[in-house]
C-alpha cells in the first residue's frame, strides 16, 4: 500500500494560477510561491451578504493519530467540486512540533490530501517562522526595557507574554534567562510555548485585515507592573514593528488538492490549547469564492468544533449551514474500553459501548440549530457490520449517516456523503449560540462543560480562584473562553474515554489573551509546549540525495 507522500508525489498538480483562475481569484490577488503554492491579496472587501455555504467538520475525541477530519474534508470538497458545485477548502496549517513528532501533518491522507504536502508540512510559506520571530522579538522587546532602566517599571516576575518554537521540546517548558551578570540581561523565570499555542497565532487567525492585526497586537499584555498594572504593546510603542513582521503572513495561502479542487490553507493553532481554527481572512475569502466553503476545526467537537461556532462564528459573520462529525470505527472501540492496539478485528460489542462519545458530540453540536450529519471515515480494516452499526445508530440519534472512503478513493469514496451534505445545507436552521457574548466568565465555562462537554460544572484552583476576581476587577471577565484541555476526553482526564458524564473540569488558571480576545481557562495538566514521544516520526523521514522526502508518513 503507498503512503501518504508516494501518493502526494505520483500526483499530478496543474499550475497554481491555473487553480487560482479556476477558483475566481484576479491575476493582481495571486502572488507565487513557487509554481505550486501562492499568497492571495484581496483586492476588493468581502461581503457577507454574497457568501456561499459553510460546511463546518468536526469529530469525535479522537485517538493519537486522528480520525481523519482533514482527510474527510478533502475527500467531500472532492466529491462536491466534481457532483458539479463550486468548492473551496479552508484548513490550518500543519505545526512542525507534530510533522517530527507523534500527530504527522495536516494535509489529509491517501487520495483525499492537499499537495505539495512535503512544502506544506514543512516551511509553506514561512507564517510559522514569521509568527515565531514576531513573537520572540515582542519578548527581546520586553526584556530589553527592563534591562535599559524600566522605565514601565515591569516587574520582572510578572511577564506574562511567552517565547516561542515551531517544536516540541519538553526541555524548553521552564528556563531561566539573563543569567551571566549585569551586562547579559536581567534574571528572569521563563518558558517558551509551541508556537501554535501563541498569542500572536491567535490573532493571525482572528483578525480581519491588516489594520484589525495591529490593533490587536497592540492590545497584547506583555506583563504587569509591581503594583499589578497591566503593559501592553501600545504603551511599549513596538506594535508597529511587530506587525511588519506579519506583512506577508497575513495573506492567506492557496494551494489544491490531488484533484485540483482549491483550497486556502492559513493559521494553525491547535484546539486543545488554543482556538483551533483556520483563519477568519481564509474562511471570508473562500466564502466569498466557492458556492460550499469545507472548513475544519482541530481535534473533537468539544474542542475545535465549539471554539468555532462560540468564538470564531461571531467574527466571521457567517454560521455553519451545516456540521460533519467525523466518526471512525477505531476510535469508537477504543471508547468502548478497546486498548490502541486491539482494533484491528471486528468487536461490535466494544463498537456498540464507544457509541457513546458519538452520541454525546452529535448532541452537542444538534444544539447549535445547524443540521448535523455523521461521516465515517472508513479505515481498510472495518467490517460492514461496524459500519452498519455506526449508521445505525445515527439513525436513532435522528441525523443522517455515511460511510466515505476518502482515503482510498478520494473524491470517489464521498459521492453519497456529498449529495448528504449538501442537503443538509439546504435544510433550515436557526443557530443558536452556546451563552450570550456578555455572560460572564464563569456562566461561559458551565454552559461549556454542561452542555457540550456533558459534565456536572467546574472546579477552580485557588489560583484561578484569585485570577477571576482579578479579570472581574479589570472587566475582562465578560470576554470568550477558551478551554485548554485533553483532545482524548470530554473530561481534563486523558484516560477518561467514552462519555462520562458524572465529572467537574478542573481550571487550573486563566490566561488573559487581550490582543486575541479571549480569556484562556488551563484544564488539568493541560501543556502549551507538547513533547516528543519515544519514537518520534523524525526517525523515519529521510531525503534522498536528489532531494526527495521520504518518510513524511
Ligand atoms: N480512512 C483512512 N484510512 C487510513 N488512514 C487514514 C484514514 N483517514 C485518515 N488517515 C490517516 O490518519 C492520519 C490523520 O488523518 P487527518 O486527516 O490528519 O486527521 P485529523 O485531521 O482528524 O487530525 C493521516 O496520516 C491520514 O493519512
Ligand atoms: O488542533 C488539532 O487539530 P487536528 O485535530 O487536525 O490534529
Amino acid at each position: 500500500m503507498q503512503s501518504d507522500i508516494e501518493i502526494a508525489q505520483a500526483a499530478h498538480p496543474w499550475p497554481i494560477t491555473k487553480v487560482a483562475e479556476a477558483a475566481g481569484f484576479q491575476p493582481e490577488e495571486v502572488l507565487p510561491y513557487g509554481r505550486q503554492k501562492a499568497k492571495i491579496e484581496r483586492t476588493t472587501p468581502v461581503q457577507p451578504d454574497h457568501f456561499g455555504k459553510l460546511v463546518l467538520v468536526t469529530s469525535i475525541n479522537p485517538t493519537p493519530a486522528g480520525e481523519g477530519k482533514s482527510t474527510v474534508a478533502v475527500g467531500l470538497a472532492d466529491a462536491m467540486q466534481q457532483a458539479g458545485h463550486r468548492t473551496m477548502l479552508a484548513l490550518r496549517e500543519p505545526s512542525l512540533g507534530p510533522v517530527m513528532g507523534l500527530k504527522g501533518g495536516a494535509t489529509g491522507g491517501g487520495y483525499s490530501q492537499v499537495i505539495p504536502m512535503e512544502d506544506i508540512n514543512l516551511h509553506f510559506t514561512g507564517d510559522f517562522h514569521a509568527l515565531t520571530v514576531a513573537q520572540n522579538t515582542l519578548v527581546a522587546l520586553v526584556d530589553n526595557s527592563i534591562y535599559q532602566g524600566n522605565p514601565f517599571h515591569l516587574d520582572p516576575r510578572q511577564v506574562v507574554i511567552k517565547r516561542v518554537l515551531d517544536v516540541n521540546d519538553r526541555s524548553l517548558r521552564h528556563l531561566v534567562t539573563g543569567l551571566g551578570g549585569r551586562t547579559s540581561g536581567v534574571p528572569q523565570e521563563g518558558s517558551f510555548e509551541i508556537t501554535a499555542a501563541s498569542e500572536m497565532m491567535a490573532i493571525l487567525t482572528l483578525a480581519t485585515d491588516l489594520s484589525d492585526l495591529k490593533r490587536r497586537i497592540n492590545r497584547i499584555v506583555v506583563g504587569y507592573t509591581y503594583d499589578q498594572t497591566p503593559v501592553t504593546v501600545a504603551e511599549l510603542g513596538v506594535g508597529g514593528a511587530i506587525a511588519t513582521l506579519l506583512k506577508d503572513a497575513i495573506l492567506p495561502n492557496l494551494v489544491q488538492t490531488i484533484a485540483h479542487t482549491p483550497a486556502l490553507i492559513h493559521g494553525g493553532p491547535f484546539a486543545n490549547i488554543a482556538q483551533g481554527t483556520n483563519s477568519i481572512q481564509a474562511t471570508q475569502l473562500a466564502l466569498q469564492q466557492a458556492d460550499y466553503t469545507v472548513t475544519e476545526a482541530g481535534f473533537g467537537a468539544d474542542l475545535g468544533g465549539e471554539k468555532f461556532l462560540d468564538v470564531k462564528t461571531p467574527l466571521l459573520g457567517k454560521h455553519p449551514d451545516a456540521i460533519v462529525v467525523v466518526a471512525t470505527v477505531r476510535a469508537l472501540k477504543m471508547h468502548g474500553g478497546l486498548a490502541k492496539d486491539q482494533l484491528d478485528h471486528e468487536d461490535l460489542a466494544a463498537l456498540q459501548r464507544g457509541l457513546a462519545n458519538l452520541g454525546r458530540h452529535v448532541h452537542s453540536m444538534k444544539r447549535y440549530g445547524v443540521p448535523v450529519v455523521v461521516a465515517v471515515n472508513r479505515f481498510t480494516n472495518d467490517t460492514d457490520a461496524e459500519l452498519q452499526l455506526v449508521v445505525d445508530y445515527a439513525r436513532q440519534l435522528e441525523v443522517p449517516a455515511y460511510p466515505a472512503d476518502v482515503w482510498g478513493h478520494g473524491g470517489a469514496g464521498a459521492q453519497a456523503l456529498a449529495a448528504g451534505v449538501v442537503a443538509a445545507t439546504e435544510q433550515p436552521a436557526a443557530f443558536t449560540p452556546l451563552y450570550a457574548p456578555d455572560a460572564d466568565l464563569l456562566t461561559k465555562l458551565k454552559r461549556i462543560v454542561t452542555e457540550i462537554y456533558g459534565g456536572q460544572g467546574v472546579e477552580l484552583a485557588p489560583k484561578a480562584v484569585k485570577q477571576l476576581h482579578q479579570l472581574t476587577d479589570r472587566g475582562w471577565d465578560r470576554l470568550p473562553v477558551i478551554v485548554a484541555k485533553t483532545q482524548y476526553s470530554v473530561t481534563d482526564d486523558a484516560k477518561r474515554l467514552g462519555a462520562p458524564t458524572d465529572f467537574k473540569i478542573h481550571i487550573r488558571e486563566f490566561v488573559p489573551k487581550l490582543g486575541a480576545g479571549f480569556i484562556v481557562a488551563m484544564a488539568g495538566n493541560i501543556l502549551t509546549m507538547p513533547g516528543l514521544p519515544k519514537h518520534p516520526a523524525a526517525e523515519q523521514i529521510k531525503i534522498t540525495d536528489d532531494g526527495t522526502i521520504q518518510g513524511l508518513f
